[in-house]
């Protein structure tokens, strides 16, 4: 794939232009270093290169510029590869050397005791320099604020329970019975982690049981509290929380009675509407440190798409006798915005290191001996090394849960395989086959879509089915039926983008259903994407829906639990068609079949989250389409997020 020709930015000159020659960076990258760097009396290029790189880091959803490892990033402009390797790169230790002196640098004292503000008696100075990692002063803003307020709810006296109670209540609550003898009951560790500290995190993939455990801890709580407890339910998306709030329902109606009492009044709500929307900002919320949230528990679900100011924003809004409770899944793509806080907290370097032999959770959890079996939390002994990766992260408060309960056998055996970064694994999965997982060996470039029968038919099938609920107005019907099928692509353009997936099932469908598409622009059964947040009307994006009959017009139907949500259509701004769709906005979603267009070999979105995520997607059969070439670089090569986060928690 070649790119095209990067847009020129005429004020660069020198190494701004260079780097904006070849693409790496915008013209708007260039601008804010130009104007900076005049505001700031700074003349040296490189600290402009270096402040338009990390705007331009911010972008692809980095916090900071790495100035060690920025050589070896891969560079895309428009989703192809940029080879970076004759630009006139400079050296590093004079790089840094250069920026440590620069007017627009403030240099961070490395020792973690010293926040922000603690040397800012100078003018306010737009780019922060902590090591070798350059942030634009607002993002480190974030990022402190983050670390510092889970470090200091880790360092907090834990909350006072009744050990003995928890133990009986964690007894009745979890059993053994779908476990292998020799497996750790990793569901009933995270509970006990969560009951006893006041930031927890539930991490696993799809169907590992984080909303099952949710579920029951919050029965637990309920009960050690004599169900006074205010609990709040949040997650990134309307989608998410609606999901959320249908889950732990449909968990707690089968705990015992008493315990599922306390939790039949929970809702749950967008992390915006939580904190609380305001029409006058996009950044700032009713609810801060000065106004903080009134409740004692919050969960946080479908962490992986919360970014690091949203994170910085609830941690600052929450009261510090709050417990937090985040939940999801730390190995899919990250949120749009800038941050992986999900990965960043679930492998934080300090969850690595010793356990000193008196922690307090330590002991509590091995009070509530949260399970006997071998390596489980409370068998286990801090002593010992080899057991410390696995006691490390539980000590401080995360556990990552690991068995799959719902997937396919296969779809699970594929996201383990690729997840652990095992190609050799991931195409024997493939190859093998079965109902749950397929593999359309195949260069896309040179196939013609109609050679793909049994695509072509699971898309009639599925669409079929869409229109015929439309036309009947019968909204819950169409948008299950919506969430049948999807095809997934990672590009937008191209042989192996959206645009000509979206345009070749379009055109199946067409063939496929009488009067399709024959209504004009909102026409019946038009599968409909959100592509911006507006919480006024509570749409998110990466929302789908589906214009439905309703009395004698037309309205769009979006998925919301067990009752879809109306909306006229003159309310939607900002909506397009979604026959196909990128992975990335897809996050979020699943659907019972999946089709995933694999990029090629040479894309610079080829990478172990995204293949991780597309095949998560799927509740009953994933299939892909794409070379081996193209599938062993995806799994051997992880996305590379710059952030300091995990180095300083
Ligand atoms: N320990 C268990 N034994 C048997 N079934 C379980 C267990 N834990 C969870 N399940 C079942 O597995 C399914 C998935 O659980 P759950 O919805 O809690 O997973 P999840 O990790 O929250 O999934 P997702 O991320 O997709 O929301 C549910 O049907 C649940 O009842």
């Amino acid at each position: 794939m070649s790119a095209p020709a990067p847009e020129v930015a005429v004020r660069a000159t020198g190494l701004l232009a260079e780097f904006n020659a070849r693409g790496v960076l915008s013209v708007a990258d260039v601008n804010v270093a130009v104007t900076l760097s005049r505001l700031c009396r700074e003349p040296a290029p490189e600290a402009a290169l270096a402040l338009a790189l990390t705007v331009r880091a911010l972008r692809g959803g980095s916090v900071c510029l790495d100035l060690t490892t920025v050589t070896e990033e891969v560079f895309d402009v428009d989703e192809a590869m940029v080879d970076t390797s004759s630009l006139p790169w400079p050296e590093t230790s004079s790089w840094l050397e250069v920026l440590r002196r620069s007017p627009m640098v403030q240099v961070h004292p490395e020792d973690a005791g010293v926040g922000v503000g603690a040397d800012e008696d100078g003018p306010a100075r737009p780019l922060r320099l902590l090591g070798s990692r350059l942030y634009l002063d607002r993002y480190f803003a974030h990022e402190e604020s983050v670390r510092a307020q889970l470090t200091r709810r880790r360092r907090a006296t834990p909350p006072v329970v009744d050990l003995d109670r928890v133990e009986a209540l964690l007894d009745q609550l979890f059993d053994r019975t779908d476990l292998a003898e020799d497996e750790p009951s990793w569901q009933r560790i995270a509970a006990a982690n969560s009951v006893l500290n006041w930031v927890s995190v539930v991490a696993g993939g799809p169907g590992t049981g984080k909303t099952t455990t949710v579920a029951k801890v919050l029965a637990t709580l309920q009960a050690l509290h004599g169900g006074r407890l205010r609990i709040t339910l949040a997650a990134p998306t309307g989608k998410a929380a609606a999901r959320l709030e249908e889950a732990v329902r449909a968990e707690s109606a089968r705990l015992p009675e008493a315990l599922r009492a306390p939790l039949a009044g929970l809702s749950a709500a967008t992390l915006h509407r939580v904190l609380g929307w305001r029409p006058d900002s996009r950044t700032r919320f009713r609810h801060d440190a000065a106004n903080p949230l009134p409740w004692d528990v919050v969960v946080v679900d479908e962490m992986s798409m919360v970014s690091l100011p949203m994170m910085a924003r609830l941690l600052e809004a929450t009261r510090s006798g709050t417990r937090v409770i985040l939940v999801g899944d730390p190995d899919q793509l990250t949120s749009v915005e800038a941050g992986a806080v999900m990965a960043d907290v679930t492998h934080a370097e300090s969850n690595s290191a010793p356990v000193p032999a008196d922690d307090v959770r330590l002991v509590a959890l091995r009070h509530v001996r949260a399970d006997d079996r071998p390596g489980a939390a409370g068998a286990m002994s801090p002593d010992d090394p080899a057991q410390a990766r696995t006691l490390g992260p539980v000590v401080r408060g995360v556990v990552e849960l690991t068995h799959t309960w719902r997937f396919g056998h296969e779809i699970g055996a594929l996201a383990r395989a690729v997840r652990a970064g095992d190609a050799d694994a991931a195409l024997e999965v493939l190859r093998a086959g079965g109902s749950h997982v397929g593999w359309v060996e195949q260069d896309l470039s040179a196939t013609d879509p109609d050679d793909l029968a049994a695509l072509r038919e699971c898309v009639q099938r599925a669409g079929r089915a869409v229109v015929e609920a439309a036309r009947a107005g019968d909204a819950a019907a169409a948008v299950q039926a919506l969430e049948q099928h999807r095809v997934l692509c990672a590009h937008r353009a191209g042989p192996y983008g959206v645009t000509r997936w979206g345009r070749t099932v379009e055109e199946w469908l067409v063939r496929a259903v009488p009067g399709y598409g024959a209504e004009g622009e909102w026409y019946l059964g038009r599968p409909l994407l959100v592509t911006a947040n507006d919480p006024e009307i509570g749409l998110y994006n990466g929302d789908t829906g589906v214009v439905v009959r309703a009395g004698r017009g037309l309205q769009a139907a979006f998925a919301r639990g067990q009752q879809p949500t109306l909306h006229p259509l003159i309310h939607l701004d900002a909506v397009q068609s979604v026959h196909a769709m990128t992975v990335h906005k897809a996050q979020g979603s699943q659907f019972s079949e999946v089709t995933f267009v694999l990029p090629p070999l040479d894309s610079a979105l080829l990478t172990r989250e995204l293949l991780y995520t597309a095949v998560t997607r799927a509740r009953e059969r994933v299939e892909i389409i794409g070379t081996e070439d193209a599938l062993r670089r995806a799994v051997e090569r992880p996305v590379s997020r710059a952030s300091g986060l995990r180095q300083r928690l």
